[in-house]
C-alpha cells in the first residue's frame, strides 16, 4: 500500500524527468535521414517506447538520488496505479470501440498531462515532440499500394485486419479467440496464451543472470576496470585481439553459405533498434563529445591515436567511431533495458514481417502470393524507392522485405529472394489444390508450411554444424526422425524471448565467418569474379547485375566458397568498413568494436561472470583461464585487459577454444543452445508439437516436414542449380542431382 506522499513524490519525479528530457540538448543537431547509415533503425512502435524509457530512466535517477533505491518498488506500485487509472479512463471513453483500445500508459501521455496541469496552475505548456513523424518512420516509408485487400474466409482465419490501419501491432484480440488455435500471429501475440505479449515484437530482451552491469546500477555504461582504471577502448581491443592481419583463416569445412544463413536466422529473431533523436530522426554520434553535445544516447568509441584506419580528425581532435546506444525500452522504474523489434520467435518474420503493417507491405493480396519485383527478369523483393538508408540510387533501389536490414549487404538478397519464391511456388500449388480458397487462406496455409520448413532446417541442418552433440542433446535441440511421432515438450513456462547475451554477444560469432570477397560462380563452378563487402554495405547494385547472373550466381558463390574460420579474427571490411560510403575511407564503423561496446551499452556482465552459469570453473587469476583458452590467447588478452574480470563477453566468447565436434567454445555453445531451446520448447506453434487447442500437424504431416532439405528449396527456386550438396553447409560435400531429392509432399499437408 503506497501513501499519498509517495504518490506525489513519484508524479513530481516524472514531471521533472519530462522537463529534463525535453530541455536537454534542445539545440540538438538534427540529421537528415540517410546521412547516418545504420542498420538498427527504430520503427514507429519502438520510438513510442523510447520516450517512456528515456523519461523513466531520468525519473529513476531523480528518485534514487533523493531517496535511494529502496523507493523503487513503491514507485513502480504508483506507476501501476497511474497506468491502470489511464486505461480505465480510456475504456470509459470508448467502450464501444474495442479496436481503439490501445494501451496508452501514463508516461506516454505525460506531455498532455503536463499541459493540463500547467493550465490548472496557470502556467504555459511546453512544446517538443518525440518519436514524431519526420521521414524516419520505417513502417511509413515502406507502405506500398497493396492492391486488392481480401479479408479472410468470413474472418475465420484472419488475424490481421487489412481494413484497420490504426496500429501496426494489433488490434489485440483475446487469446481465447479461436483464431489463435490455428494461426501464428505476425507479432507473436498470444503465442503464449497465459502471457500474450511474451516474446512479441517490440518487447524487452531477457537476461541470463537476471542482472545487468551498469556502473550506476541503472543505465550508465560500464567504463571502469575492477582495478579502478579505465576500461580499454573497444577499438583498441579490436585492433589488438581481432585483426586478422595478412593471413586470413579460411574454414576447411564450412562454406560461406553457413555464414549467410546464420545472419538470416539472426534477422528473423533479433532486431535491437538504436535510440533516435527527439524528432525521430537519426542521432549523429560521430564526434567524441557527442554524449555531452548531441545526446546521452550517444556512445562513440575512441580510436587510438595510432589507429591504422580511423585517423585522428585533426591534430587537436581525436577520432571516434560512431555508436548510438540501443533504444531504452524500460517500462518501469529501475534498470535500463533493450527491446527486440522483431518477433522473437523463429517464425520467418524475416520474410513475413514483425508488425502488421510490415506484413501487409510484403504481400500481393492476390492468390496468397507475396509481392515480387520482376523488372530484371528474375524475382527480387519489391523495391523500396524511399529507403533513405539505401546508398544505391535509382534504378538500383533497395528492397522491402520482412526485415528492414535486407539490403545491409548483397549476400542477404539471394536468401530473401529464394524464400519469397518458395512461398509463391507453394501458393500456386495450394491454389490449384484448393480452388475455392481466398488469398488469406492460401497465404496463411503457405506461411505455416514455410515456418515449419525453416524451423526444421535451422534445427536439423544449421545448428549441428556449430554445436556439438552434447549441447544438441542436453538442450533438446535435435528434431526427431520420421516415424518417431510428435515432440512433446512444449512448455508454457518457457519464455522464448531473446537473451541480451545471445543478441549482443554469442550469436554475433558469425561476424567472424564473413569473407572480404563475396564470390560469384556459375552452374559449372566457373568463377564470375567477386565483389568486395566493404564497398557494398547498403548498396544493392550487385543484385541488379543481370549479365553476371543476378543473385543466382551470388548464391552459388556462397555455396562453393569457404567461409572464414570461427575464431577471434575478423576480415578487413568487418573491422573497418561497415556503413562506409564508397570512396570515403573512415566514414564507416568497426563492427567488432561495435559488438564489444554494444555489450557494455546493454549492460552485459563481463565474460567471467557467465562461467558458472555455463558450467565452467570460476576465474580469479589469468591462470584459471587456461583450461578454456590457449596460452597465446591468454597472453593476447593480457595485453589489453588489466584483469580477467574485465574481459568483455564478446571477446571472451570468440577467444575460447572451440569444443570438439563443434565450432564454438563452451560459453557461446551454452548461450546459443539455451536460446534455441527457448525458441523450440517455448513456441506453441513449433512444427513438431502437438499442443491442446492448437491445430498442429498430424504425425504423418510432421514427417513430411522432417524430410525437408534446404538443398531442394535452392533447387526448386533457381534456374542454374541442377545438382547440389548432400550436406548444404559442407564445403567439400558430395553432389547429387536436384531431381534425386524429393520435393515437399504438400498434398499430405491439407
Ligand atoms: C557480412 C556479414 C554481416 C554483416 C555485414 C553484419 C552486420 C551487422 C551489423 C551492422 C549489426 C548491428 C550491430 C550493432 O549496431 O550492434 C549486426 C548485428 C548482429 N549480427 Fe551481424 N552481420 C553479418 C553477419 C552476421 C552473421 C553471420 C551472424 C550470425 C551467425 C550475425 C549475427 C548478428 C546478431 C545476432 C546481431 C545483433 C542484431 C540486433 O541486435 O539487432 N551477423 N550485424
Ligand atoms: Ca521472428
Amino acid at each position: 500500500q503506497v501513501n499519498d506522499t509517495t504518490r506525489q513524490i513519484v508524479q513530481d519525479a516524472l514531471f521533472e524527468a519530462l522537463n529534463s528530457v525535453d530541455s536537454a540538448f534542445s539545440s540538438e543537431p538534427s540529421v537528415a535521414d540517410g546521412a547516418i547509415v545504420s542498420s538498427q533503425t527504430a520503427n514507429t512502435e519502438s520510438k513510442k517506447l523510447q520516450f517512456t524509457g528515456d523519461v523513466l530512466e531520468v525519473a529513476t535517477q531523480i528518485l534514487v538520488q533523493k531517496y535511494g533505491v529502496g523507493i523503487l518498488p513503491d514507485a513502480n506500485a504508483v506507476l501501476e496505479e497511474l497506468n491502470a487509472g489511464d486505461s480505465d479512463a480510456r475504456k470509459k471513453r470508448s467502450l464501444d470501440d474495442e479496436d481503439e483500445e490501445e494501451n496508452i500508459s501514463f508516461v506516454a501521455g505525460l506531455r498532455q498531462k503536463r499541459q493540463s496541469r500547467d493550465k490548472r496552475q496557470g502556467g504555459g505548456g511546453r512544446g517538443g515532440g518525440h518519436g514524431g513523424g519526420k521521414g524516419g518512420d520505417q513502417d511509413g516509408r515502406k507502405k506500398r499500394n497493396s492492391g486488392e485487400q481480401t479479408s479472410g474466409g468470413g474472418g475465420k482465419t484472419e488475424y490481421s485486419n487489412p481494413q484497420s490501419n490504426q496500429t501496426c501491432q494489433g488490434p489485440p484480440k483475446s487469446c481465447s479467440d479461436q483464431v489463435h488455435d490455428r494461426i501464428r500471429s505476425i507479432t507473436g501475440y498470444c503465442n503464449n496464451r497465459a502471457k500474450p505479449t511474451q516474446a512479441n515484437s517490440v518487447t524487452a530482451v531477457r537476461r541470463l543472470l537476471g542482472t545487468t552491469s551498469y556502473t550506476d546500477g541503472l543505465g550508465a555504461i560500464r567504463s571502469k576496470s575492477v582495478t579502478g582504471s579505465d576500461l580499454p577502448s573497444a577499438r583498441l581491443i579490436s585492433n589488438k585481439l581481432h585483426d586478422e592481419g595478412s593471413t586470413p583463416n579460411f574454414s576447411p569445412t564450412t562454406n560461406h553459405l553457413g555464414m549467410q544463413i546464420g545472419q538470416f536466422i539472426a534477422h528473423d529473431i533479433i532486431f535491437m533498434p538504436s535510440s533516435t533523436a527527439k524528432d525521430g530522426s537519426s542521432l549523429n554520434c560521430t564526434s567524441c563529445s557527442s554524449p555531452t553535445t548531441v545526446s546521452t544516447n550517444c556512445a562513440p568509441i575512441p580510436a587510438p591515436a595510432d589507429d591504422k584506419y580511423f585517423n585522428p580528425v585533426s591534430k587537436t581532435e581525436s577520432r571516434c567511431i560512431r555508436l548510438t546506444r540501443a533504444l531504452n525500452g524500460q517500462s518501469g522504474f529501475g534498470v535500463r533495458t533493450q527491446i527486440d523489434q522483431n518477433s522473437h520467435y523463429l517464425d520467418m518474420s524475416v520474410v513475413y514481417g514483425s508488425s502488421d503493417c510490415e506484413a501487409r507491405s510484403v504481400r500481393s493480396f492476390s492468390n496468397g502470393q507475396l509481392a515480387v519485383f520482376s523488372g530484371m527478369g528474375y524475382a527480387l523483393p519489391p523495391q523500396a524507392p524511399n529507403d533513405t538508408n539505401c546508398q544505391s540510387t535509382n534504378p538500383y533501389y533497395c528492397f522491402t522485405a520482412g526485415d528492414f536490414r535486407n539490403c545491409l549487404h548483397p549476400g542477404l538478397l539471394p536468401l530473401h529472394s529464394v524464400f519469397i519464391k518458395e512461398h509463391n511456388r507453394l501458393a500456386v500449388k495450394v491454389k490449384a489444390a484448393q480452388p475455392s480458397w481466398n488469398d488469406e487462406q492460401i497465404y496463411q496455409f503457405v506461411r505455416r508450411v514455410m515456418v515449419a520448413q525453416w524451423q526444421h532446417i535451422v534445427y536439423n541442418e544449421y545448428l549441428p554444424k556449430y554445436l556439438n552433440d552434447k549441447y544438441l542433446t542436453d538442450f533438446n535441440l535435435k528434431p526427431l526422425k520420421p516415424g518417431q511421432g510428435p515432440f512433446r515438450a512444449y512448455d508454457p513456462n518457457m519464455n522464448a524471448a531473446l537473451s541480451a547475451e545471445f543478441a549482443a554477444a554469442a550469436f554475433r560469432f558469425g561476424h567472424s565467418q564473413s569473407r572480404q570477397d563475396f564470390a560469384r560462380q556459375d552452374a559449372s563452378n566457373k568463377s564470375l569474379g567477386a565483389y568486395d563487402l566493404g564497398y557494398n554495405i547498403f548498396y544493392s547494385d550487385q543484385v541488379y547485375q543481370k549479365s553476371l547472373g543476378g543473385w543466382e550466381t551470388m548464391l552459388m558463390g556462397l555455396i562453393k566458397t569457404a567461409g572464414m574460420q570461427v575464431d577471434r579474427y575478423f576480415s578487413f571490411p568487418i573491422r573497418n568498413q561497415l556503413f562506409e560510403i564508397r570512396g570515403k575511407n573512415g566514414s564507416g564503423v568497426d563492427l567488432v568494436s561495435v559488438n564489444i561496446m554494444r555489450g557494455r551499452d546493454v549492460g552485459l556482465l563481463p565474460y567471467i561472470k557467465y562461467r558458472t552459469l555455463v558450467g565452467l570453473p570460476s576465474v580469479n587469476t589469468w591462470n584459471d583461464l587456461s583450461s578454456t583458452f590457449t596460452a597465446a590467447n591468454i597472453a593476447a588478452l593480457k595485453t589489453v585487459y588489466a584483469d580477467p574480470a574485465d574481459i568483455d563477453l564478446y571477446s571472451g566468447i570468440v577467444m575460447e577454444t572451440p569444443l570438439t565436434g563443434g565450432q564454438l567454445g563452451p560459453t557461446a555453445s551454452w548461450i546459443i543452445a539455451e536460446q534455441f531451446r527457448a525458441l523450440k520448447t517455448g513456441d506453441r506453434f513449433y512444427y513438431e508439437n502437438q499442443v491442446a487447442n492448437t491445430v498442429g500437424f498430424t504425425p504423418d504431416q510432421i514427417d513430411v516436414i522432417r524430410r525437408v532439405k534446404l538443398a531442394k528449396i535452392f533447387c526448386e527456386n533457381t534456374d542454374i542449380i541442377t545438382s547440389i550438396n548432400t550436406d548444404m553447409f559442407d564445403l567439400n560435400s558430395s553432389q547429387v542431382a536436384c531431381s534425386s531429392i524429393p520435393d515437399i509432399d504438400l498434398m499430405k499437408l491439407f
